[in-house]
């Protein structure tokens, strides 16, 4: 088995609402999603976090919380995702428009979980209320998820 592509994923979240972008190319095109993408050679985990929020959102953190950890097997595919989930409630900057992506502020009611994965209305609650978790789905396809494995954790 090939070993785990380590990807980030960065969600800032303001008292009642949270910044999602549109991914308008690569993997994941046409989904509201946090922010993130691949770590480089000799990156650490959270500095490719806060690297990839600032290139496709323009914002910048200084805390990133880490509060999950997914990983993600698509049947057919030997490469499994190692998603690593960051929080973060405080950043500098405006959110921006980049190749990537198109960000917008969604309260927290109005999350668009049917033009989301389709995980990430299972995990956003935990999320939300800073719980921690670790989980394992595999997806057919990019749209149905086969089984799943979720689960608080006390620390990552
Ligand atoms: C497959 N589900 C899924 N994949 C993601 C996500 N964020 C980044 N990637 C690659 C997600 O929320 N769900």
């Amino acid at each position: 088995m090939l070993s785990p592509k380590l990807l980030t994923l960065v969600l800032v979240v303001q008292p009642g609402r949270v910044l999602l972008g549109m991914k308008k190319r690569g993997f994941g095109v046409g989904k509201w999603n946090g922010f993130g993408g691949k770590v480089q050679p000799g990156e650490t985990i959270e500095a490719a976090a806060k690297r990839e929020l600032l290139e496709e959102s323009g914002l910048t953190v200084d805390a990133l919380e880490k509060i999950g950890n997914i990983k993600f097997e698509f049947v057919g595919e030997t490469q499994l995702l190692d998603v690593h989930i960051f929080r973060a409630d405080t950043f500098s900057g405006e959110p921006t428009e980049s190749d990537e992506m198109r960000p917008q502020w969604f309260e927290l009611d109005k999350i668009p979980f049917s033009q989301m994965w389709a995980d990430d209305i299972l995990w956003f609650p935990l999320m939300l209320q800073k719980k921690k978790f670790v989980g394992y789905f595999t997806f057919q396809g990019h749209d149905v998820i086969l089984s799943q494995k979720l689960e608080e954790v006390e620390a990552l």
